[in-house]
Formats: C-alpha cells, sequence, structure tokens
C-alpha cells in the first residue's frame, strides 16, 4: 500500500510507478541537474517519490537541514546503515546511538586540532613527493595527466603516514598495497550501470529482513564494495599488528596518531573502549571517508582553476607573496595557509560547487515540525513556513542543492565565483565551514572535516607553486557521475572510469 504523508506538498510527477524518481536521480547525466531545477520550480522542500511511489522529503532549506543536524531524531535509515557496514565493517559510519557516541569519544583526541598540526609535515611530505615525480616525468615538457589517478595516490600515503604511522607506497609504486588502491579506484562507477530491475531489487532488499535481502543476490556494486572490505580489513590487520608490535617494545608511547588512540582504548573505561573488530572496522572507514573525499575535491578544484585561468593567477599571486615573506626554506604553517584569502576562497568555493557527497538519507523517528527560512507553497497554494512530519519519513537531504540556492548564495549560484566567500553573507550561519554543510552537521557531522582544510590547502598550495594546469588542448567534456560520491568521467567514455585529464606545464620559478 502506497505510504503517502506529504501530499499537502508540491513536487515533480514520477515518470514510474515502480522506480519513482531514484533511478532517474542515480542516473541523469550530470550529478544534481534534476534536482537543482526542480529547487527552482517548487523551492528549496518538495515531495519526491522513492521506487513504489514511496513519499520521501527532499530539503535543501538551511534551517530545515539545520534542524535535523541538531535533533536526535532523524537517524540514519536502516538501508544506509547496511551499506555503511557492506563498505566499512561496523565503524563509526555504521554505528549509531550510544554505540556511536563510544566510538566518536574514543576517536576525538586522533582529530584535536594540537594533534592536526603534527599532521602537517606528512602533508607537505607527500605532495612534495608527487611534485619530484611530475617535474621527473615532465622534464619541461607539459602533459595531460589524470587528476583523478595521482590525487588518491597522495590521499592515500597521507593517510597511512599521518593516521596509521603506516607507508602504504602507492606513489612510489609499491605493489603490496596496489590491491586497496586499486579496489578503490572506479568503486563508485557501478551505480551509474545499474538497470532499472537492479534500484527495484535495492528497493526491496531494504524492506526485508536485515541481511536477509543481501542473501538472495549481489550486485555488481555490492561485490565491488565486498572487495574493498576484504583489502581493507586485511590492510587494517597489518597495520595494527605493525602498531602492537612497535607498543610492545615501547610501552609508555604517548603518539596521537590515530591508530595509537584506538589501540590504547583498551585501557579505558567501558565509554571509550574498542573491540579489536571495531578498530579494524575504523581503520577501513577511515581510509575511504578520508582518501576518496579529499582526492576528488582536489581534482575538481584543479579543474576549476584550470577553466578559470584568472583565479589561477591570483591563487599563484598570494602563494608567491607568502613566499616572499617567509621564504623557501621555511615549514610553512597554518597560520600562513590561513592567511591568504583568494586561496581559501578557491578552496570553499569548489567545496560548495562539487560536493563529493551531495545528498545524505535519513528517517525521522519522531513526530515532529520541520522550521523552514524559504517559506513553500502547499498543493492548495498556502505559504508554509513549517513542514510537520510523520514518524518514519524519509528524507532526502539534499547538500548539493543547498549549495545552489540563489536565496543563500546569490543569483550566480551555478557559477564559478571564489570571491562570494571574501564578502561572507552574515544572514545565515550554518556548519563550521564558510556557510557549508559539505561536512553534515550536529553529532554526525564529519570528523575530518579539519583534517581535510588542512590537507587540501598543503595540496593546492604546493601544486600551484610548481605547476600550471590547463584544459587539454584538445578540450574535455566532463560529467559529473550521481553516486554515493560523486565522480569525474569523460562525458561517452564510460569505459576509461574515473577521469579528469588536465595539461600540467612546470612553473618556470623566478
Ligand atoms: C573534502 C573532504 C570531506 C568531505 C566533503 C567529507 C564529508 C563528510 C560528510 C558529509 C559526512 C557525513 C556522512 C553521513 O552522515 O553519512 C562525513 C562523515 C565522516 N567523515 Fe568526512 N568528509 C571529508 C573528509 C574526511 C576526512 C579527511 C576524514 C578522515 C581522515 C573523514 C572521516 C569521516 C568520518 C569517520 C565520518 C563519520 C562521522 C560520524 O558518523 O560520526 N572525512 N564526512
Amino acid at each position: 500500500k502506497r505510504i503517502s504523508r506529504l501530499d499537502f506538498l508540491r513536487g515533480p510527477k514520477p515518470v514510474s510507478y515502480l522506480l519513482g524518481h531514484e533511478y532517474e536521480i542515480s542516473h541523469q547525466s550530470d550529478a544534481g541537474q534534476l534536482e537543482f531545477e526542480w529547487v527552482k520550480k517548487y523551492g528549496p522542500t518538495f515531495r519526491i517519490y522513492s521506487c513504489f511511489s514511496e513519499d520521501v522529503l527532499l530539503i535543501a532549506d538551511p534551517m530545515g537541514l539545520q534542524h535535523i543536524f541538531q535533533s536526535q531524531c532523524y537517524p540514519k535509515t536502516r538501508d544506509i546503515r547496511l551499506i555503511a557496514e557492506r563498505v566499512f565493517g561496523k565503524g563509526l559510519l555504521w554505528a549509531t546511538g550510544k554505540t556511536h557516541e563510544r566510538h566518536r569519544r574514543a576517536l576525538n583526541s586522533a582529530f584535536s586540532t594540537q594533534q592536526l598540526k603534527q599532521y602537517m609535515s606528512f602533508f607537505q611530505e607527500m605532495t612534495f613527493k608527487l611534485v619530484t615525480k611530475w617535474n621527473d616525468q615532465l622534464e619541461e615538457n607539459p602533459a595531460v595527466l589524470n587528476m583523478a589517478h595521482w590525487m588518491p595516490k597522495v590521499t592515500l600515503d597521507v593517510i597511512g603516514q599521518s593516521a596509521f604511522d603506516f607507508n602504504f607506497g602507492v606513489l612510489d609504486g609499491t605493489a603490496e598495497y596496489n590491491e586497496l588502491y586499486r579496489t578503490m579506484r572506479d568503486m563508485f562507477l557501478d551505480s551509474k550501470s545499474s538497470s532499472p530491475l537492479t534500484e527495484i531489487y535495492t528497493a526491496v532488499r531494504r524492506r526485508l529482513p536485515e541481511r536477509f535481502g543481501f542473501r538472495l543476490y549481489t550486485t555488481k556494486e555490492d561485490r565491488r564494495f565486498a572487495a574493498f572490505l576484504s583489502a581493507a580489513r586485511s590492510t587494517a590487520r597489518s597495520i595494527l599488528l605493525q602498531k602492537q608490535e612497535a607498543e610492545i617494545l615501547n610501552p609508555n608511547s604517548d603518539d596521537k596518531d590515530i591508530i595509537s588512540v584506538l589501540i590504547r582504548t583498551k585501557y579505558d573505561d567501558h565509554k571509550k573502549r574498542l573491540s579489536e573488530e571495531e578498530i579494524v572496522s575504523q581503520i577501513a572507514t577511515i581510509i575511504l571517508a578520508g582518501n576518496e573525499t579529499t582526492s576528488s575535491t582536489m581534482s575538481w578544484m584543479l579543474y576549476e582553476l584550470s577553466r578559470n585561468t584568472e583565479s589561477q593567477a591570483r591563487v599563484h599571486g598570494e602563494i608567491a607573496s607568502l613566499r616572499a615573506r617567509t621564504g623557501y626554506r621555511i615549514a610553512l604553517t597554518s597560520t600562513d595557509y590561513d592567511s591568504m584569502p583568494y586561496f581559501n576562497a578557491v578552496m570553499k568555493e569548489t567545496l560548495r560547487l562539487h560536493p563529493i557527497l551531495p545528498i545524505l538519507i535519513r528517517e525521522a523517528d519522531c513526530d515532529d515540525t520541520l522550521p523552514l527560512s524559504v517559506a513553500v507553497r502547499s498543493r492548495t497554494g498556502r505559504l508554509l513556513s513549517h513542514v510537520p512530519i510523520r514518524k518514519g519519513q524519509r528524507i532526502m537531504l539534499h547538500l548539493g542543492a543547498y549549495n545552489r540556492l540563489t536565496q543563500v548564495w546569490g543569483d550566480d549560484a551555478d557559477s564559478w565565483n571564489p570571491i562570494r566567500f571574501l564578502t561572507e553573507k552574515k544572514d545565515v550561519r550554518v556548519g563550521v565551514y564558510g556557510n557549508l554543510y559539505m561536512i553534515s552537521g550536529g553529532i554526525r557531522s564529519c570528523i575530518g572535516w579539519q583534517f581535510a582544510v588542512m590537507e587540501l590547502q598543503v595540496m593546492l598550495f604546493e601544486l600551484i607553486e610548481s605547476f600550471e594546469f590547463s584544459l587539454p588542448l584538445e578540450g574535455v567534456d566532463i560529467q559529473r557521475i550521481p553516486s554515493i560520491l560523486m565522480v569525474p568521467m569523460i562525458r561517452g567514455k564510460p569505459e576509461l572510469g574515473v577521469q579528469l585529464p588536465l595539461q600540467v606545464k612546470q612553473r618556470i620559478q623566478q
């Protein structure tokens, strides 16, 4: 029987009763285009349908999103948790309630601002390794390089060293961990090629008792996730073993890298303690959550700077001025990176225009009323400043559509314009970084967001200081593939997998 609790709201009609809008959204050629059009037509809060025409509330309204993030009433849905478990195991992204509190407490000190500053040298070292590799490869001749191939190598090695005190050696081409790197590449492309039948099957599966549905049949995406989990868990066990051996040799170490913090939880009271299985799952979580997100954001940033050469020149200008003040031999600090306004505006504009995780799914587990900052028209023409929510309501939190709201970002919300962050608006204050929801919010917000910001600052600085980026001479048409994590691909060339080719040229140092 069709569950309908949102009939009073307007929204698009589905092409098919069976598929609702789910198939359309996950198979559109450019992530978010459909939803951006719908927001223009119906406002930032409206009704769509999932498979079997079940109502879903799509929300991009800043106050509504804030309310959901701050409330305990909107946990992750069961199917999303099952996916998290299948990708990462029972780690932070899977946990809820008291278990989530315990996991979060255990990890917090590894992500403190003080601790993050100690990771800075790893960010610098790994990016420098990439710069050296490219310099050797280019030998003064510009070449087209696939950013979607190179950036994850840096971020994976950074995660290895900073989080786990472990050398993955991906940049060096060490074969041992290539399997882990390989399983991550193209991991999120399968949702694009799934058939309508697979879409319906996954919708049926989420209505079946836990796990039962997963035993019936595994999709191509399931198999890809399982391959990653298996490679990540075997890597996690090696990391754990190496660190436990080091701990026996030096029992009083107070290292605060993530793995040391996790191992020491076994001495903590039960409010923080993690089992060995849970530690392995946290490692798998951090390997993926801390790698793909940052590397993709970096690729998109270089893409935008290639399209907008004046922006690139301005970023380079700020870098050169900073170097003129500090000289080349001093290791830069967070304060140095933070001192470049346009440079940091470019980072925020990239996170706004190309959010890597544009959609989160939640479900109300109590009746509630959602306050809205942009009132929407009901089907009968009434202006609604609040939306009543019934227990069990499935909700799509559309961070990507929020990032394009003209009410928040102005009429040029669809365009690249970092200057908007130099004159920040005072009327909307959400999230913790640049009025963005890129890291969600509240108790489930991204634990690694400062790690990501610092890593992006270092990568942007060193890459733009050493190289000039431009679009390939023959041109390139990049598609934003909708998936769990949004990924770039060359339009019409799906067989090449994840691609973001840019021309890279060594800068003449003055
Ligand atoms: C540009 C970079 C990043 C973006 C856009 C991003 C975005 C997000 C978002 C939207 C969530 C919420 C997911 C949900 O509710 O289902 C999240 C959670 C999380 N992120 Fe990030 N992230 C980034 C970088 C990182 C890094 C570098 C790390 C680790 C080193 C990390 C680790 C995590 C973890 C462990 C969670 C789960 C938190 C919890 O549920 O308590 N992320 N991230």
